[in-house]
């Protein structure tokens, strides 16, 4: 399946935080939410992506191409909205859009202003005087108007209220209808990625964790609950991450078939959410490491 975004064993170096051998690849005419908690490098990486940041080591590629060689025909083929104000802060929408369309050679008047109709954004209105919502219906224009054929989102639907989420969230999904387009969306809101997302990308600590089909995850991973009496050494083995509690444990496990047949019908197992997913690879290796050591 063709890519348009590769990460090839990338690493970037702050001090005090690391990406360490980025891969990653993103998938051609499906939508990938990319996922993982506070800090653990989702900005840093789309910045990469972006060619805000450039890699200390690895490579980064759109659409088979590099930012050395072609980075003014990759940009032109890139709608971009980040969580944080972009514009000028006296300026207008109509200023605005004076000084970003000469950039763009495709560049669509009419999708802008259907956007800004649907959005109800005023044109004249100093942008400094923008709710957050109404800056990022504004940015979401700007990056669709040009026939982007990848949106590449940090963070859209934060601080944003349920309804307009919920509108972002079928207006990526009309965008996807032609199959040619592509979305890559970093959020923290992991139930967002119910309605849409095909594929998940999760990193933890710097690290790919995976990139996975949504419906995999589901058929994949599970929640399961039992007695702690069942719990030894080798039956750990098989869990991402326990928490056990006065009452019993509860795990997580990238193998539902194989823990059925370990434990049988000794155990609850049921379908565990993005967020289950993200809490026990965070904390549990460590209650692992804590109970044997
Ligand atoms: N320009 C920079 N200089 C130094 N450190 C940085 C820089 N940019 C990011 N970092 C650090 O890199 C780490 C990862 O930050 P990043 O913004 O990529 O995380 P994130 O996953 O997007 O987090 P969040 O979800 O909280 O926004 C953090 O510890 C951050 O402080």
């Amino acid at each position: 399946m063709e890519s348009v975004i590769e990460l090839n064993q990338v690493n970037k170096s702050f001090n005090g935080f690391q990406l360490k051998d980025l891969s990653i690849s993103v998938k051609k005419g499906f939508i990938t939410g990319f996922i993982g908690g506070n800090g653990v490098g989702k900005s840093t990486t789309i910045k990469l992506i972006m060619n805000l940041l450039q890699p200390d080591s690895g490579t980064v590629s759109l659409f088979g191409l590099n930012y050395k060689t072609h980075e003014k025909e990759i940009k032109q083929r890139i709608g971009f909205v980040f969580d944080g104000n972009i514009f000028y802060e006296n300026s207008t929408l109509v200023d605005m859009k004076q000084m970003i369309s000469p950039a763009y050679n495709n560049w669509d008047d009419s999708i802008f202003d259907q956007y800004v109709d649907m959005f109800e954004l005023p044109l004249k209105k100093k942008i400094k005087t923008f709710s957050k919502g109404m800056m990022m219906k504004a940015s979401l224009t700007f990056a669709l108007s040009h026939h982007a054929e990848l949106i590449i989102m940090d963070e859209p639907t934060s601080g944003l209220d349920p309804i307009f989420r919920r509108e972002l969230l079928d207006i990526l999904h009309n965008l996807m209808q032609d199959g040619e387009k592509t979305i890559f969306f970093s959020t923290h809101i992991t139930t967002d990625l119910d309605r849409i997302a095909d594929y998940i990308t999760f990193i933890h600590n710097g690290q790919h964790q995976f990139t996975k089909a949504y419906y995999k995850i589901e058929e994949n991973y599970a929640i399961v609950k039992g007695e702690t009496n069942l719990l030894d050494r080798d039956t750990e083995q098989e869990f991402l991450g326990i928490r056990k509690t006065n009452y019993g444990f509860e795990a997580l496990t990238s193998n539902r078939q194989r823990t059925e047949n370990i434990f049988g019908d000794t155990v609850v197992i049921e379908k565990p959410t993005l967020e289950d997913i993200m809490l026990y690879t965070k904390k549990g290796k460590e209650s692992y490491a804590k109970s044997y050591s």
